[in-house]
């Protein structure tokens, strides 16, 4: 059933930072369409993901854990646009589904939380770091090899408690979403991008239409930011090279300046032990293909186990 009238509808997940970035992109739809936010409808979709709490997604298995049932709902016509974090965006989106776009990026770091530590150097012998994150699990052991890591999901209030109550020594989450949450503040240290590398997509939010909806992709073409898009195509080459299981940890991080584009990627072992990293630059025409290069580059250098073979 495809709607035909009224303005379209925009399909999130129902996480409290899920909807703070719906809600960014109402205000947004909202006024490129000259209509009140509130005339722009939202509708919440659990998800897969959203279902599972007691282990490791990347045990879970699969990819699209958190975008499957947003697709259904573009493709069957119920939503018009699904809005997601570009970080949980798989590499390869269904047939017939486009990213329209991307909203100017937010900061792309890491922070860590702890009680104490004011930096990942500061944190005591073999603290305890909780993350959900393989790759922010092994990028954490690669510099800090006495540390352990323990899984930790749940949403950010939790993970802030299990911080403060002594449960765990320390965390790791992105400044992007604490702060669309307004918990910046929670942040003890924010990790510079040449020691903890981000991961692909992270702080952008990205729009998922129909591909072939072209008056709304237009209408998005007003608001959504053409810099990001080009940092995140070149990323996410990168990352459908690797394409990985998502049982590797990868990290990457692009930056447009001007008419360039400079990309570094990493790829790591689980236990921070092993890891190869890779370095960029050229003319932001040639995003895609400089992502590629980079990821060609690393399973070319990678020694087997770090390519999970
Ligand atoms: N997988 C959860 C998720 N997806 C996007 C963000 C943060 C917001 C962003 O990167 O844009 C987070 C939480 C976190 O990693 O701290």
């Amino acid at each position: 059933m495809i709607a035909t009238t009224g303005a379209p509808v925009i399909g999130t997940r129902g996480s409290p930072l899920a909807l703070a970035q719906a809600r960014q992109v109402q205000a947004l739809l909202g006024g490129a369409l000259g209509c009140p936010a509130e005339a722009v409808a939202l509708s919440v979709i659990k998800t897969t993901g959203d279902m599972i709490q007691d282990r490791a997604l990347s045990e879970a298995g699969g990819k699209g854990l958190f975008t499957k049932e947003l697709d259904s709902a573009l493709l069957d016509g119920r939503i018009a646009l699904a809005v997601h974090s570009a970080k949980d965006l798989p590499t390869v989106l269904p047939d017939g589904l486009v990213i329209a776009g991307y909203l100017a990026r937010e900061d792309v770091r890491d922070v860590l939380i702890s009680r104490g530590a004011r930096s990942i150097a500061e944190l005591p012998r073999g603290a305890v770091v909780g993350s959900a994150s393989l790759r922010r699990q092994a990028q954490v052991r690669r510099l800090r090899p006495d540390v352990s890591v323990t899984l930790l999901r749940g949403n950010v209030g939790t993970r802030l408690a299990k911080v403060e109550s002594g449960e765990i020594d320390a965390t790791l989450l992105a400044l992007a979403g604490l702060r669309r949450l307004g918990l910046a503040d929670k942040a003890t240290a924010v990790l510079d991008t040449e020691d903890f590398l981000p991961a692909i997509g992270q702080g952008a939010i990205a729009i998922v239409t129909r591909a072939d909806d072209l008056a709304l992709r237009e209408t998005l073409m007003r608001f959504t930011d053409p810099g990001t898009g080009v940092a995140l195509e070149a990323e996410r080459a990168f990352l459908r090279v690797l394409d990985g299981s998502c049982r590797t940890p990868i990290a990457g991080l692009a930056r447009v300046e001007g008419t360039g584009l400079s990309f570094r990627g990493m790829l790591l072992a689980p236990d921070g032990s092993d890891w190869v990293a890779v370095e960029r630059s050229g003319p932001i025409a040639e995003a895609l293909g400089l992502g590629e290069d980079a990821g060609r580059e690393v399973v070319a250098r990678a020694r087997p186990a770090l390519l999970g073979k």
